[in-house]
């Protein structure tokens, strides 16, 4: 983030020092925005610090031991720098306000993406997670610092799923570690009840016999709750909650174990969480490692260099069987001027590329001969030709993730004449509209030859990516856990078709595409929108409901604003995927046409997209940039993809001016 820092940098004790995280930042820096967590000691927020979301822990401080904790918290940070933790951003050290700041980390944290959003990861990601951990716990321990609360709440997942552990309430240096902890024998003659009631409650599964039976905690006992981690990531089960397949399954289950008993069955018994089995797909090797790493004695289990260089060799036994391994999938990236934001499109609410599936629709359908002659024959050459350049940018915006996907494809099947251009914009994950934008084109080019003519064909292309996307969903959903059931992707879009001097607009939703004729704009479509008269008696006579809901008039139980789409299979046939057509015959006042996403029409209005345009460098990209970013800073909260298309060469002049 690069934050200013303001000397002398240091907490108002002198004891936390950093040279680049700040640690004291003035009132008007951040604003706390709501709660996302509250622990027994401390509330975690989603906050604004200078503008950029992050996340602050606040630690509910009530005695001077809270406070010194909080102290000792702030100068282990302060020292941490590893992609594998959670990242300090700043801290604010000063009475009355405690508060470290980190960056936010998007998805939920390991425990609650596994047993709430019930996700199953596949054994790649589950390699991926694991060696990324395990290196972050080698540097911790490499720097000598002990983490003590390894469990899966603890595991940040960013927004590409990769796992950066945090919460180092517990943690502490080795060295400091075995001096408190003789001082305590040497006083009590255990170490302190208070503390390690306080602390183990809650991760008591997680908690190495040694620990149980309060030693000293050491690096093995960071391994045991790696390990057991680790097997609670492949099965997906809470450890103990499901232990069919052991022989004292019956007695802790009939027997509702309580902690001690559990504690006693873990240090005496032996007893471990159920291996994940042959069905998880894990390899031996990988299953093995997670045995020693919960092995009863501390000198049997790996260490993390151990750990690191068995996770890398699994992983490189799987590179060389099946190609490379990644945590996401391929960035999908379409078009000529797509950001980086745009093409690290990942969407993990599924671990099935839509992209690709898509691709394989098109091109299934495209091995039907597809000349496209059968237009052109149609038409009588014109006199005007519009002369083609287009350019387009996505960016995500301020969202969290990219649901927008757009293609560009002039001059289709190498026709001079003939060029087709797409905006899809998604929602309840990208699914559709990755999905659309590969397979809509492809169905287009197919219908060429069969349909008699181009809005024929295009209609017939919205309809059949639609039918193809919700029969690929459901298959795909019987496949998965119930989890998968009411996951409902859908996405708006808007085609434009030119052949020779004619222009045809489908569109379904609220994308739009306008022309910009002798000056002024044109509309080519209508957005389809729950709060258009036209459309909610469209909707209610095909059987859909339509309520005014919070501050719209909403369709369905989903509440969705737009009234037309492909996917949203919850709304069929109501939400329908059949697009209005507009078409229009251009001619050499026709100057350009401007495509976008409806993030970039909530904030510039059609007259302002012309305008803007005229006062930028006519090259296509770049006034698709400029609208996008124009939108960005006028607040769009929404994804914003834009295309523009040239009709006309632009003079040499205007290009650079
Ligand atoms: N940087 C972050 N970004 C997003 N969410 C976060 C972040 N930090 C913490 N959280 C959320 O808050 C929860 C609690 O965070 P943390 O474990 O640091 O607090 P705690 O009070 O020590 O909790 P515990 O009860 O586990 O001791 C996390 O599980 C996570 O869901
Ligand atoms: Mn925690
Ligand atoms: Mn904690």
């Amino acid at each position: 983030m690069g934050l200013e820092i303001v000397e002398p940098n240091a907490c108002i004790r002198g004891c936390c020092r950093s040279s680049s995280i700040p640690l004291h930042l003035p009132p008007s820096s951040y604003s706390l925005i709501s709660p996302i967590a509250r622990g027994a000691e401390s509330v975690v927020y989603e906050a604004t610090l200078y503008g950029q979301r992050v996340a602050v822990k606040k630690p509910v401080l009530s005695t001077s031991e809270d406070l010194d904790k909080f102290h000792k918290e702030l100068q282990l940070l302060c020292k941490l720098d590893h992609p594998g933790l959670a990242k300090l951003v700043a801290a604010h050290a000063k009475p009355p306000n405690y508060m470290f700041f980190f960056e936010f980390y998007a998805s939920p944290n390991l425990a609650d993406k596994l047993h709430i959003e019930e996700w199953t990861p596949d054994i790649d990601q589950v390699l991926i997670i694991a060696i990324h951990l395990a290196k972050a716990l080698q540097y911790l321990h490499n720097l000598g610092i002990l983490h003590r609360d390894v469990k899966p709440a603890n595991i940040l997942l960013d927004k590409d799923l990769n796992p950066h552990l945090t919460d180092f309430g517990l943690a502490e240096f080795k060295k400091d570690l075995r001096k408190v902890s003789v001082e305590n024998w040497r006083s009590s003659g255990k170490p302190t009840g208070g503390f390690h009631k306080k602390n183990m409650v809650g991760t008591l599964i997680y908690m190495a016999p040694e620990i149980l039976k309060k030693e000293v905690h050491t690096e093995e006992s960071d391994v045991y709750s790696f390990g057991v981690s680790i097997n609670e990531l492949m099965t997906g089960v809470v450890p103990y909650t499901d232990l069919r397949a052991e022989a004292q399954a019956h007695t802790v289950l009939e027997m509702n174990y309580t902690e001690q008993q559990l504690t006693a069955a873990v240090v005496s018994d032996g007893l471990r969480p159920v291996l994940a089995g042959p069905e998880s797909g894990a390899p031996s090797p990988l299953l093995s490692l997670i045995q020693r790493c919960w092995d009863g004695k501390p000198e049997n289990r790996p260490s993390f260099n151990d750990i690191v260089f068995e996770l890398g060799s699994i992983l490189g036994e799987r590179e060389r069987t099946q190609g490379p391994v990644v945590l996401g999938r391929p960035p999908t990236s379409l078009g000529d001027q797509t950001t980086d934001v745009a093409s690290n499109v990942q969407s993990f609410q599924e671990d099935i590329n839509w992209s690709t599936q898509g691709e394989l629709f098109s091109k299934r359908a495209c091995e039907v001969d597809s000349s496209m002659t059968i237009w052109l024959d149609s038409f009588d050459d014109p006199s005007y030709h519009p002369i083609l350049s287009s350019g387009s940018f996505a960016t995500c915006g301020r969202r969290e993730s990219m649901e927008d996907t757009h293609f560009l494809m002039p001059y289709m099947c190498n026709k001079t004449d003939i060029h087709v251009f797409g905006i899809f914009d998604g929602h309840r994950g990208a699914a559709a509209a990755e999905f659309s934008a590969r397979a809509l084109p492809g169905f287009l080019q197919a219908l060429g030859c069969l349909s008699s003519s181009p809005a024929d064909a295009l209609t017939k292309a919205f309809v059949k990516t639609d039918i193809a996307f919700r029969s690929e969903l459901d298959s795909y959903r019987q496949s998965k856990r119930a989890s998968q059931k009411d996951w409902h992707p859908g996405c708006t879009a808007v085609a434009a078709l030119i052949v020779r001097n004619k222009l045809l607009v489908a569109n379904a939703g609220d994308c739009r595409t306008i022309l910009c004729r002798g000056g002024r704009p044109f509309v080519l479509s209508r957005d389809h929108v729950a709060s258009c008269l036209e459309e909610r008696e469209r909707v209610v006579k095909a059987g859909g409901q339509v309520k005014w809901q919070v501050d719209t008039w909403r369709v369905g139980a989903a509440a969705l604003q737009v009234t037309r789409s492909i996917g949203d299979d919850d709304l069929k046939p109501a939400v329908t995927a059949e697009p209005e057509i507009t078409e229009t015959i251009l001619s050499a006042d026709d100057e350009f046409l401007v495509m976008a996403s409806d993030g970039l029409w909530d904030v510039v209005s059609n007259a302002e997209v012309i305008s803007i345009i005229r006062d930028t460098v006519k090259e296509p990209g770049m006034c698709s940039k400029r609208l996008a970013t124009e939108a960005a800073e006028r607040g769009s909260k929404d994804n914003i993809t834009v295309i523009v298309i040239f009709l006309r060469p632009v003079s040499t002049a205007e290009r650079i001016y």
